[in-house]
């Protein structure tokens, strides 16, 4: 971009940061359907870190899209500008050290492959919050799959906007067969090898 100079020579690296807060910055982001289960652990995930001495951040989509992504809706090319918005902000986090949670639907594999190369191989950490589509429309948490099924939200994810399963993820969880109980220790467990200082 013309007149643009970005400052790439920075004095101090993110290892000088995470180094400060004695962990390692990543951006673990969290894929699956409404009602999968993603803010639950991301939350659950976060105490648990929060309270070891951990410094992290939770984005989410109910929650940027009522801030920074508030112009955008469902359509695919909204769903492609949020999660390149929060790719980019989630970066920033990670690299100042912080153990950033992304909490997105991020239905498609094209979508998944913008936000990785946003945020880079070394920084992304991909993690499925698998759940079938009837055990999350069981549950319909907000009620918003009884709104869909009736007409009236359109593109909703699973019912008439397509959702693709990650191929490669880091970790995956099947919350719709293991307890909430045992999808966390499988989080916690992973994200702390993930983060240690060697
Ligand atoms: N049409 C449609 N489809 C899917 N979801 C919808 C829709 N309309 C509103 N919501 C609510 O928005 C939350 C998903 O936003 P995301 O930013 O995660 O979506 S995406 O990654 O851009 O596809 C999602 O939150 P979660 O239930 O936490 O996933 C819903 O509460
Ligand atoms: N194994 C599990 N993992 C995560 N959530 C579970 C599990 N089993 C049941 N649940 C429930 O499913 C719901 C998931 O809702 P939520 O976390 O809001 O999903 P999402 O953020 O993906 O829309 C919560 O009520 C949670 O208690």
């Amino acid at each position: 971009m013309e007149n643009i100079h970005p400052i790439f020579d920075q004095i101090l690296k993110r290892e000088d940061k995470e180094n400060l807060l004695r962990q390692k910055g990543v951006v673990i982001w969290m894929i699956g359907l409404s009602g999968s289960g993603k803010s639950t652990l991301a939350k659950s995930l976060e105490r648990t870190l929060f309270d070891k001495g951990h410094l992290t951040q939770i984005l989410d989509g109910d929650n940027l899209r009522t801030g920074l992504n508030n112009n955008l809706g469902f359509s695919e090319e909204d769903r492609t500008e949020n999660i390149r918005r929060v790719a980019e902000v989630a970066k920033l986090f990670a690299n100042c050290g912080v153990v950033t949670i992304c909490s997105f639907i991020s239905p498609t594999e094209e979508i998944r492959q913008m936000a990785k190369a946003i945020i880079g191989n070394d920084l992304y950490y991909e993690v499925f919050v698998n759940c079938s589509l009837e055990v999350c429309e069981e549950r319909d948490v907000k009620g918003l799959y009884a709104k869909a099924r009736k007409g009236e939200i359109k593109n909703f994810t699973g019912i008439d906007s397509p959702f693709e399963n990650p191929k490669h993820p880091n970790l995956e969880l099947k919350t719709d067969v293991d307890s909430l109980e045992d999808c966390l220790s499988q989080l916690k467990e992973s994200i702390t090898q993930r983060i240690k200082i060697n």
